[in-house]
């Protein structure tokens, strides 16, 4: 480490100029590793890693000797970007026998996860794109409770212990930061002492709005599985939603469409018969963005961004947005297939390569979200807008004849509802869960048990197959062994609609919010940029305040825009709505 010498501001220079090619280091190691899965590209990232800690422990302790010596003042400006150089998560483990072993189990986990397969006789299926094809469009229930459990059993299940030994490696590492446990370290990242309480306020704000839609769609989904595959405790059964995970439930809109002889916006059909493919899938969401004045991507970003899962080798399938922090190398990685689904998915990670775009003039240390949650809101709020009928018809993916048509306007929001509403107590759930393991309040042997509890409880779906000792299905989720924080798309999808209503008035809208399209509106996009420039170089409540004017999450934007919905529900559900606490102990078989 460089002696203190240097004054605050030399430091901050150097530091600027030393992390990016630092950064750049790991984030290539890691692109190599994802998109190509050997053990030889394991040992380089982990080595990788091991390098970019020992840099990182070297700037902390410099930050932290400026900003514990009391005769330097300092800007607070100085002191905010002292504050997050210092800030370096499990990073901060010195003893290396355990760093390397935390990154050795990190990256193990991400592999069984990635390779993970159900085979049924001969025939195998990865989760992309064979176990998420069958989840989105079979409805035989034997062969998804197969499925669903196959899944557990070739990815959860293997990575249980391993998962215990990641927590305690964890917890070791950040409580050389100070910080009680790895829980407390990602909420902090908030930096709102209420935040615990915050989220949980708004889940209770939305969960009757959620009641209502678990009611509509156990009703019909039970008409067409027949109703002895339903527990008589409420629960819908995890595996008929359409979705490995029961998330998101667009993917059975199809099924419960309110109004059969209206359109409803899965726009999947039109899709394919136009011939749209990965690539003008892209070229789709880079035109909204452009249309808004943002810019468009970059040719770094169409030469090396991989756009469709390749046929000869191993990769992590899962969706990601890579700023490669060096110039214009920005970067997406997704096993893409042509659906309505996979299009709200590429502008979700666009929404986030735009953001890097927007802040990567800020100091290193802000190139980051105002909070997590406005990184993964970025992409979803321009959705909205492009999943409006008004912005399909632009497209030409839908030809309702009347949009306003009122049982049309029902079959939108139902849609909606499937993949905004269904995911919110999922979106809460993941962290609360974690939470507890980090606290150290839900002990390995009460994993699953602590994790269907809160499945049960919250989000009213049940197992399909008995759970036992030896299932992990936190384990089957992205995130889990990804040892990715969660609780940023619960807020989201809450500040997503905050954005698309303060966007909306911004564009002079005076249409119900849902069917508002601010698409070419440079009003509209300036709103939304000149926020998204300041990266994370404000507090978050200054960013939401410039762009809404109000300082806190606000559920309210959400609820307007469903509020034609809940009614048609509360009529339709009257008073059969809602589950028991706990799930039955023996599931129903098909
Ligand atoms: C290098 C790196 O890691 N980069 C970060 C971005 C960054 O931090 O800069 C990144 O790309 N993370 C990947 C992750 C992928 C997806 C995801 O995991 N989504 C959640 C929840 C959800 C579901 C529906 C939805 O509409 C929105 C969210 C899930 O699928 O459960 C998969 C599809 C959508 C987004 C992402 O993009 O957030
Ligand atoms: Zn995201």
């Amino acid at each position: 480490c460089d002696s203190a010498q240097e004054t605050p501001a030399e430091f901050l220079a150097r530091f600027q100029r030393e992390a990016r090619p630092m950064h750049n280091k790991v984030a290539e190691a890691n692109w190599a590793l994802q998109t190509n899965i050997t053990v030889e590209n394991e040992e380089v990232f982990v080595k990788a890693r091991l390098e970019y800690a020992k840099f990182s422990q070297m700037q902390e302790r410099q930050a932290l000797l400026y900003l514990q010596n009391t005769t330097i003042n300092l800007t607070p400006d100085e002191r905010r970007q002292l504050t997050k150089i210092a800030d370096i998560g499990t990073s901060a483990q010195t003893d290396v026998v355990k760093l390397e072993r935390f990154a050795k189990i990190k990256t193990n986990m991400d592999s069984i996860y990635s390779k993970a397969e159900v085979c049924v006789e001969e025939n195998c299926l990865q989760l992309e794109p064979g176990l998420t094809e069958l989840f989105r469009t079979s409805r035989d229930c034997e062969r998804l409770s197969t499925a669903w459990q196959g899944w557990r059993d070739q990815s959860g299940r293997k990575i249980k212990d391993l998962y215990a030994e990641y927590v305690q490696l964890g917890n070791e590492a950040i409580q050389i930061l100070g910080y009680k446990d790895m829980g407390e370290y990602w909420k902090s990242a908030y930096d709102t002492p209420t935040f615990e309480k915050d989220v949980a306020k708004l889940f209770e704000q939305i969960l009757p709005l959620y009641k209502q839609l678990h009611a509509y769609v156990r009703r019909r989904l039970k008409a067409v599985y027949g109703a002895h595959i339903f527990p008589s405790s409420g629960h819908i059964p995890a595996h008929i939603l359409g979705n490995m995970w029961s998330q998101s439930w667009n993917n059975v809109g199809n099924l419960i469409k309110p109004f059969k002889s209206k359109q409803s916006v899965d726009v999947t059909d039109e899709m394919k018969a136009q011939g749209y493919t990965p690539k003008s899938m892209f070229e789709t969401a880079e035109a909204f963005f452009y249309s808004l004045g943002f810019a468009n991507m970059t040719k770094t970003f169409w030469k090396k961004s991989m756009l469709e899962k390749p046929t000869d080798r191993n990769v992590v399938c899962h969706a990601s947005a890579w700023d490669m922090e060096k110039e214009d190398d920005f970067r997406i990685k997704m096993c893409t297939r042509v659906n309505h689904e996979d299009l709200m998915t590429v502008h979700h990670e666009m929404g986030h390569v735009q953001y890097y775009m927007e802040y990567k003039d800020q100091p290193t240390v802000y190139q980051g979200g105002a909070n997590p949650g406005f990184h993964e809101a970025v992409g979803d709020t321009i959705a909205l807008s492009v999943q409006t009928p008004e912005h399909l018809k632009t497209l030409d993916l839908m030809h309702a004849e009347n949009i306003y048509d009122e049982e049309t306007d029902i079959n939108y929001l139902m849609q909606m509802a499937l993949d905004k509403l269904a995911f919110l107590p999922f979106g809460y759930l993941i962290d609360q869960w974690r939470w507890s393991v980090f606290r150290g309040t839900t002990k390995p042997e009460s994993y699953n048990e602590a994790w269907w509890d809160l499945r049960c409880r919250l989000q009213g779906i049940s197992p399909p197959v008995k759970r036992g000792p030896e299932d992990f299905d936190p384990g089957a989720k992205f995130h889990v062994p990804g040892d990715t924080p969660y609780i940023r798309y619960f807020v989201s999808f809450v500040i997503q609609f905050q954005f698309y209503k303060a966007a909306c008035d911004a564009a002079g809208n005076t249409r119900p919010l849902h069917h508002c399209d601010f698409y070419n509106n440079p009003t509209a996009g300036h709103k939304l940029r000149s926020m998204l420039q300041l990266g994370s170089s404000k507090p978050w409540p200054d960013a939401l305040e410039q762009i809404t004017g109000q300082r806190q999450m606000d559920a309210q934007p959400l609820m307007e825009y469903f509020q034609p919905l809940l009614q048609f529900l509360e009529k339709e559900n009257g008073n059969d709505y809602g589950w028991t606490e706990n799930c039955p102990e023996n599931p129903p078989p098909c």
